[in-house]
């Protein structure tokens, strides 16, 4: 069965209720094909960050909204078949972030910002990078002083009726396997409790990915390309982490409800 015909259940990965990892959501040609318009653009289209460069499509999210400008068909293509594919979305996607990493850059943990509707779909294009998930400081704060042994570990502290507290859910970081053509959707906790964010550093580290039949795959095709036996993925489990040999570009696709028709109404 092809992916696109399977249940997005199926696609559920770790133990948090909506982390969806999709391998091979778009075909290679695909591929080719948005990193051909991506490079294209008019240089000036490129914004420079410290680590990172970036081009914004959809126009400018602020605060208060966002002040609109239509998607290209190109773009459109791919973010109509996400909102299709995931029912996730009430509306039509409306914003496009492309990030391009260089093998030694990342993206800070950080969590999305209010304007967005809270779920988002990153397409991945080029070399395979780990997102880690850490959890929100805030849930870290309540666990201070309670779990010293344990410092990947937070809990949701609630008091009970004598007014002790108590820990419902444990948060652990985790990390998510990106390779290309994959789509990561994620909402709910792993988008309201966790931070998520790519180290800046040219090996990462596989050791706590929730995708682990990915992480085989890749692990397998790093030491013997091409060659696909089980026996062969068992014999390449040690490698904990992969090399970022070359350029990695992603695809954030969001929705901002509130849009602004008007400038003079802002
Ligand atoms: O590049 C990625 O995969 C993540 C980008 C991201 O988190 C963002 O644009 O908010
Ligand atoms: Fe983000």
């Amino acid at each position: 069965m092809e992916n696109g015909e399977r249940n997005l259940e199926d696609f559920k990965v770790g133990s948090l209720p909506t982390l969806i990892y999709i391998p091979d959501f778009i075909t290679e040609t695909e591929q080719t094909q948005l990193l051909n318009h991506i490079y294209k653009a008019p240089i000036t289209k490129w914004k420079s960050l410290k680590n990172r460069r970036l081009q914004n499509w959809g126009g400018v999210v602020h605060e208060k909204g966002l002040l609109p400008q239509a998607l290209p068909p190109w773009l459109t293509k791919i973010t109509q078949r996400i909102c299709q594919r995931t029912g996730l979305f009430p509306s039509a996607i409306n914003h496009v972030l492309i990030n391009e990493y260089l093998p030694d850059q990342g993206i800070m943990p950080h969590q999305d910002g209010p304007a967005y509707f809270p779920v988002v779909a990153i397409l991945s294009l080029g070399c395979p990078a780990v997102m880690n998930f850490t959890p929100h400081s805030k849930l870290r704060a309540c666990n201070d002083g309670e779990r010293t042994t344990d410092a990947d570990a937070s809990s949701d502290i609630q008091k009970d009726e004598h007014g002790n507290k108590i820990c419902l859910n444990d948060h652990h970081s985790f990390s998510v396997l990106l390779m290309p053509c994959s789509l990561l959707i994620f909402k709910d906790e792993a988008y309201s409790d966790y931070l998520h964010g790519i180290e800046d550093t040219n090996e990462h580290r596989i050791d706590k990915v929730v995708n682990v039949f990915e992480a085989l795959k890749h692990k397998k095709d790093q030491i013997s390309p091409g060659s696909g036996d089980s026996e062969e993925i068992e014999r390449t489990e040690h490698i904990e982490s992969i090399q970022r040999t070359s350029t990695r570009i992603s695809l954030t696709c969001r929705l901002v409800l509130k849009v602004h028709k008007n400038l003079f109404k802002f």
